[in-house]
């Protein structure tokens, strides 16, 4: 028997960056969401614990002992588990690939065994973005990443996501932060539509930004090309870069936009996909 799951790319519609904790982690206040475009897992039961990775973006990653699906199945205590992850997100860069694959190695192997999911596993311990990975739905993420809020009402939006090529160690843009005393989060108003939603999301930032940009400052190019896409309501960088998103009313404009980039920048990661509700 195997059980699958999928392993959607997060995305920080906005992160303020609101203090530091004694221990040196950050406090953030971040609306987080989940694309329609990830990575996949399959778990099923065999000898001993296995990691084979494939798909296009197995080449960045080794089934080395540290990768965080084997951790998310050892923290479970499981052993005897042959699992297949099918790379497409790209690594370290923002939207939270080795988090979600995790978060599904969770809930397949708990799936498989027949058991709940361990309350533990949204204290973090496997990273501050696991917990919001394993709810896999609009949230809003505050603490080191281990408080999240299920957010219901937001309007059905569409993204392009594109990653110039470069990855970005998150230590290294959290290290580079200017300040970190950003205020929290505005109030979530009622938002009828997409274009509600980028009226309140230009109220807000993701303060890693320039710090992001001042290590790599291809990613300033990267939200300009999306923000100049016809259709672009708002663009802005993931978590701790590089990958930025552009945020769309409707999927023609948002796979046109994609279209367009890809043509102009065929070395960038590029996809377009539907934030899931
Ligand atoms: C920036 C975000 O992507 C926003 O969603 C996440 O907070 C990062 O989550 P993550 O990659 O799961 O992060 P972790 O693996 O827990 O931490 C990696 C490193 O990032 C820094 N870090 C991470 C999260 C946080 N709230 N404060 C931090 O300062 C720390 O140096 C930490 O050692
Ligand atoms: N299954 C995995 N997929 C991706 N990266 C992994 C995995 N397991 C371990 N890693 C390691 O985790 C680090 C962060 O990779 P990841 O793709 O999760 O970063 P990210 O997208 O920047 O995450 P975040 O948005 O949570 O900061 C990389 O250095 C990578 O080597």
């Amino acid at each position: 028997m195997t059980t699958e799951d999928f392993a959607p790319a997060k995305v920080n519609l906005a992160l303020h960056v609101t203090g530091r904790r004694a221990d040196g982690y950050h406090l953030l206040d971040s609306l987080v969401v989940f694309a329609g475009v990830g990575d996949r897992l399959a778990v099923t039961p065999g000898p001993e614990l296995r990691l084979i990775i494939d798909g296009p973006m197995a080449g960045a990653l080794t089934a080395e002992p540290d990768n965080l699906v084997l951790r998310a199945a050892r923290f479970l205590g499981e052993e005897r588990v042959v699992i297949r992850l099918t790379k497409h997100l790209p690594v370290a860069s923002g939207i939270g690939g080795g988090s979600a694959d995790a978060a599904a190695a969770i809930r397949a192997i708990c799936r498989l065994r027949g058991r709940a999911l361990p309350e533990a596993a949204l204290t973090a311990p496997l990273g501050a973005d696991v917990p919001v990975c394993l709810i896999g739905r609009p949230a809003r993420v505050q603490g080191i990443g281990e408080r999240v809020e299920p957010l219901s009402g937001l309007p059905p939006a569409h993204l392009v996501l594109a990653n110039p090529g470069v990855s970005l160690a998150t230590p290294a843009v959290f290290g580079a932060l200017r300040r970190r005393d950003g205020a929290p989060l505005p109030p979530l108003p009622p938002l009828a539509d997409v274009a509600d939603l980028a009226r309140y999301l230009a109220t807000c930032r993701n303060d890693l930004e320039d710090a992001a940009c001042a290590l790599e400052p291809v990613i300033g190019e990267v939200i300009g090309a999306l923000g100049d896409q016809p259709g672009c309501l708002l663009s802005r960088m993931s978590g701790s870069g590089a990958t930025c998103f552009g945020l769309f009313a409707d999927r023609t404009a948002a796979t046109e936009a994609a279209a367009a980039l890809r043509h102009r920048q065929p070395g960038w990661w590029v996809e377009e996909a539907a934030v899931l509700s």
